[in-house]
């Protein structure tokens, strides 16, 4: 649709009958759409001119920044649906803007000299812009110009004119990448008001690149590749007009707040994260494209996609200008599913507070006792602030929770039934599966209902994120029980502390409690399966361990070993609980026997006094998650709870939030639900440091050292492992 130049030297050219059409069906829309309040709110008495649109300044400054192209368009559509009743501007006008502090965008026939004209002009704290939209015949206008003085025009009160009758070079060499964007809006501008079938207007590429980056165009998933239209590929959230053609959007009641900057709000421009922050510095243009095969180069067209599976970067989360929605019909429900987790009445006290605060939607549902509690729609709890007052202070989950219970048709339709628009889920792996089921069945449906989760989990294994919330809390609380474990292993001879924690695919509680407590000689996680006996087995690693510090410390996840267990035949039947997920075998009493069977002959055969292992087990499983959260997971809580509103409140759906090289993102569900994040055992990681840390044997297996350059890696020493 809005064509834009992205990729560094690449020659680009619009196709002028195409822009005009969308142009118009875009120009029509807008011209259905109300006045903004904004709008209405600063407008004052009418000039002499008619005046097409009012922009709050900082956005036009924005554009004037020329980052905002689609402002440009919006403001050039105006115009162009106006046009016919606009008048000339003059310096009148000018001043008018200046006394308003406010931007008026005009479009006018500029009869003395010809075609049209279109200029904006503003006037943002006492720093005057005018920004070039359109173009005028004068015969004086060269016709190539570089971007920068293209692009400085927008600096400047000034109208220039160009004409349109000639095809326009604008050289981008040396251009700055704000220049080539500030020229392209330009020439968009410029396009949409001129189009006349045949007409090409082209940026020519730079003679040479003046950036070392690699060069990589991109496109957004989903969308056909030769729409390629970013320079990142970002992935895209689902948006509920994408299928109920509402191209409605409101102002967002933040940004009729006073005393409010603009640049508190997500610029679409920049609204890109990366998802990967550790990079190949030299990697030439030509390095990526020796990777391919002839094959694989034919498949792809060109070089320039990225290879990996994995998108390269995420949409920012944050509060957007416009929203899709009239606050004044929103209603919202919460929902808590899953195991508890530290950090969980956070997330359900931050979505009221911030539904009610910030946007004024009132009607917010709690819903008890997980997905079942859908079916029972009289039971549901209307959560005023009083009701979340403190429950931040408190462990579990006001609302209850639940295993199993999920009926997507009939969650449907009681959201459908009580008028929800906006469904806050939070809950863990299986959660977010099914609130993929649910926004499916929305889309099928056609119903504008946003459906965003906020992930929750202590395991910390959902994929992509830098960790999952309640997840510091549990690993702080972890690190108490292995505290108490060093203590009683230090205070006997052969001391041996064994302490069992949460994690039933993923040992990042292990993995974090062990390091951050530096006491602990064996940390053993399901990640990494391990033998018993023999040289580099666990058994000969403590026993040194013991005989050198007379005690040892283990951390054991209690998804560990269940193989081992298996093998040995010390597993037990496959049960599952209500939700499908498969009842571990306990391997904490089961290594403590195998450890003391071990160990016992050997300490008591090497001690003068005939000592054995004095062992401890300590099993802080629940005690390290029913609590209250942590003040840093507390502020994530609450970060996490608004930026899942702000994306639902802008009509994005199907996303969950979390903070990505440490910034909140929206992910698109379908991305990560089939996935998990577990640790990294093959990249420079925390693994990595654990190992070195407590000296145990690696339990390296072939294929570990294979290359997979494109693996996401997580902050927290994950990495995404498809399910
Ligand atoms: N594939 C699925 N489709 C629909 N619903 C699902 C699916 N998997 C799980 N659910 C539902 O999600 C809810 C929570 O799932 P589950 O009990 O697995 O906890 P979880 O969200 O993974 O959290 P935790 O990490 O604490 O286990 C349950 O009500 C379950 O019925
Ligand atoms: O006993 P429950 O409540 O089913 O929860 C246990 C599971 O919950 C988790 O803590 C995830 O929330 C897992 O680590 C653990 O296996």
């Amino acid at each position: 649709m809005f064509a834009s130049a992205s990729a560094f030297n690449q020659p680009i050219s619009f196709n002028t009958a195409k822009v005009e059409m969308m142009s118009l069906e875009r120009a029509m829309m807008l011209a259905q759409q109300p006045a903004s309040a904004a709008f209405q709110r600063r407008r004052g008495p009418p000039s002499g001119a008619l005046i097409s649109s009012f922009v709050p300044c900082s956005s036009l400054r924005a554009s004037c920044a020329g980052t905002l192209e689609g402002r440009a368009r919006m403001i050039v559509d105006r115009a162009y649906v106006m046009k016919k009743e606009l008048v000339g501007l003059e310096s009148g006008d000018m001043q008018d803007v200046q006394k308003r502090g406010t931007l008026i965008i005009k479009a006018m026939p500029y009869q003395k000299k010809g075609p049209l004209v279109i200029g904006c002009l503003g006037r943002c704290d006492g720093v005057r812009h005018g920004c070039l939209a359109g173009a005028a015949r004068s015969s004086a206008q060269p016709r190539s110009i570089s971007a920068f003085q293209f692009a400085s025009w927008f600096s400047e009160p000034t109208i220039h004119t160009t004409t349109p009758a000639h095809n326009i070079a604008i050289n981008l060499a040396n251009a700055s990448m704000q220049h080539q964007r500030l020229a392209h809006a330009t020439l968009l501008g410029i396009l949409l008001q001129h189009a006349s079938p045949g007409l090409t207007f082209s940026v020519l590429p730079s003679p040479q690149s003046v950036r070392p980056c690699k060069r990589v165009s991109s496109h957004r998933l989903g969308e056909s590749r030769s729409s390629r239209s970013e320079l990142w590929k970002i992935e895209r959230i689902d948006r509920t007009n994408d299928w109920t053609d509402s191209a409605k959007t409101y102002p967002s009641p933040l940004a009729l707040k006073p005393n409010i900057p603009k640049g508190w709000f997500i610029d679409p421009l920049r609204d890109a994260v990366a998802a990967k922050v550790q990079v190949d510095a030299l990697e030439s243009w030509e390095d990526s494209a020796c990777f391919l095969s002839d094959e694989e180069e034919e498949e792809e067209g060109d070089c320039e996609f990225d290879r990996g599976q994995n998108a390269e970067a995420f949409v920012l989360a944050g509060p957007r200008a416009e929203i899709a929605y009239d606050t004044e019909k929103c209603k919202a429900a919460v929902v808590t599913c899953g195991g508890l987790c530290p950090g969980l009445n956070t997330v359900i006290r931050e979505i009221v507070v911030c539904l009610r605060r910030q946007y004024g939607v009132n009607e917010v549902y709690g819903i008890p006792a997980g997905y079942r509690g859908f079916k029972s729609p009289e039971t549901w709890r209307l959560l005023d602030e009083e009701a979340v007052r403190n429950i931040h202070n408190q462990g579990g989950s006001v609302l209850g929770s639940s295993r199993g219970g999920h009926d997507t048709f009939a969650i449907v339709d009681s959201l459908v039934a009580k008028e929800i628009n906006l469904l806050f889920v939070v809950g863990g792996d299986g959660t977010v599966r099914g609130a993929a089921r649910i926004a499916e069945e929305v889309k099928n449906r056609g119903l504008e209902i946003s459906v965003a989760v906020v992930p929750k989990t202590i395991d910390n294994d959902v994929p992509l994120l830098d960790r999952t919330f309640g997840f510091e809390t549990a690993v702080s609380s972890a690190r108490e029980a292995i505290d108490v474990a060093n203590t009683e292993a230090e205070g006997f001879p052969n001391g041996l502390g064994v302490v069992k924690v949460m994690g039933r695919n993923s040992g990042f509680i292990a993995m974090h409690s062990a390091l951050g407590s530096c006491v602990v000689d064996l940390c053993l996680v399901p990640e990494v399966d391990f033998f018993l006996d023999g040289p580099g087995g666990i058994v000969d690693h403590l026993y040194e361990r013991i005989r050198a510090n007379d005690k040892a410390v283990v951390v054991v996840a209690e998804g560990a070993g269940q193989k081992l267990m298996a093998a040995m035949g010390e597993a037990g039947e496959t049960v599952t609980d209500a939700s499908g997920n498969i009842l571990l075998d306990d391997i904490g009493p089961w290594l403590c026997r195998q450890l003391k069977t071990r160990l016992d002959p050997r300490l008591e055969e090497a001690s003068d006094h005939g000592d054995k292992l004095t062992l401890k087990y300590l099993d802080p499983s629940y005690s390290v998650r029913g609590i209250p959260p942590l003040t840093a997971d507390n502020l994530y809580c609450l970060q996490l709870a608004h930026n899942a509103v702000h994306g639902a409140m802008a009509g994005m759906t199907n996303f969950l939030v979390g903070a990505i090289n440490t910034r909140e993102c929206y992910i698109p569900i379908p991305l990560v639900a089939d996935k998990r994040n577990v640790i990294d055992t093959r990249h420079q990681s925390l693994w990595e440091t654990l190992v070195f840390a407590t000296g145990q044997p690696s339990f390296q297996r072939e294929g570990d050292d294979a290359e997979d350059f494109d693996a996401l890696t997580t902050a927290s020493g994950g990495v995404v492992l498809p399910d």
